[in-house]
């Protein structure tokens, strides 16, 4: 569990952050979202003490992080930095066992958790004799995530961790990101501009601006419950994208056609709209066998999807 409380930050007379306060559960991921500059980055950075807060206070597990060396606190924590940050004239496995070697761990165990890792976040084994710069960029970003990984540390902090990525690369290291069981047991603080990603990733997000919190809520209550026009205005323009990402079959099951009786096979209703969009467009049949609660079969087509959508959409705004 991660909790700020009141905490600020100035630099020189740039107020960067201004008594934020959030709180993470365990095995949350909270994302903070925000334009360039609002304060994201000194707001992570606070959490593993690479900048010192002016006021207000950190807790790690009920813990004032205050109290800790910093030393100790930061080898308990994952990072994963902006630009991804791993030491050009480190071949791969000396990159990822720099945490693990002032830890003191033996070399038989860093191996073995090395291998662990490159294969679960599909790196070729020979790539850990090379050089950062022999890499792509997406296996940088996979190294970087093993590094912050190595050790298991509860706690993850990521800011940018798909940023220096094309668009096809990042869509696709964001969905193996999220399928990820390992990190799945984490609580993770993530930075992005990226609403599209924020929205993909977050358990719950936190949108700053000019170093203070707009707003704190799951993808849906930013979606459907905007606190002020900031907050409005920010998702403008990618509204129905992030609803059909958003929103997922079960959500409008009492929008959709009644139950009917299919022994075939059938999709779980946590389906997305977007993704049961994606499946009936390269279906070979007009409808998709779905099944919620209770086991409860329905057959949705194309208009009854978007149709059942748009009920549930109204239904929100009208709330
Ligand atoms: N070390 C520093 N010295 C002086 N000003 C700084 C320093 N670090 C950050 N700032 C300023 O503090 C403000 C917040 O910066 P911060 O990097 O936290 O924003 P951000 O939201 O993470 O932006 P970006 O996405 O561009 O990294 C900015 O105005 C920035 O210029």
């Amino acid at each position: 569990m991660i909790e700020l409380k009141g905490i600020s930050k100035k630099f020189g007379d740039t107020q960067a952050v201004k008594q934020v306060s959030f709180k993470v559960a365990e095995k949350e991921t909270l994302v903070l979202l925000g334009t360039s500059g609002c304060g994201k980055t000194t707001t992570l950075k606070m959490i593993n003490r690479l900048i010192e807060p002016d006021g207000g206070q950190i807790f790690i597990n009920n813990e004032n992080i205050t109290n800790q060396d910093p030393d100790v606190l930061r080898k308990g924590i994952g990072y994963v930095m902006q630009n991804i940050g791993l030491f050009p004239h480190y071949t791969i496995a000396e990159n990822i066992a720099l945490v693990p070697k002032l830890l003191k761990w033996d070399k038989e165990k860093i191996k073995s958790r090395t291998q662990e890792l490159i294969q679960k976040l599909h790196l070729p084994e020979r790539t850990l004799a090379m050089y950062p710069h022999e890499l792509s960029g997406g296996q940088q970003q996979r190294v970087g995530l093993a590094r912050a990984l190595v050790t298991d540390p509860s706690v993850l902090l990521m800011d940018e961790p798909f940023g220096a990525l094309d668009n096809v690369t990042r869509t696709s290291i964001q969905k193996e990101f999220k399928a990820l069981e390992e990190l799945k047991r984490k609580t993770i603080v993530m930075v992005t501009h990226d609403v599209q990603e924020a929205f993909e990733l977050a358990d719950r997000i936190c949108l700053m601006d000019k170093g203070e919190v707009v707003q704190i809520g799951t993808p849906k209550e930013l979606l459907y419950r905007p606190i002020n026009d900031f907050a409005r205005n920010f998702l403008a323009g990618k509204r129905l994208a992030l609803e059909f990402k958003v929103i997922n079959i079960q959500d409008i099951w009492t929008y959709l056609p009644e139950e009917t009786i299919h022994k075939g096979e059938s999709k779980s209703a946590n389906l997305s709209i977007w993704e049961a969009m994606e499946l009936l467009r390269n279906n070979d049949r007009p409808e998709l066998f779905v099944s919620g609660a209770d086991q409860a079969i329905k057959s949705i087509n194309f208009g009854q999807l978007t149709k059942g959508f748009n009920q549930y959409q109204n239904a929100q705004l009208h709330e």
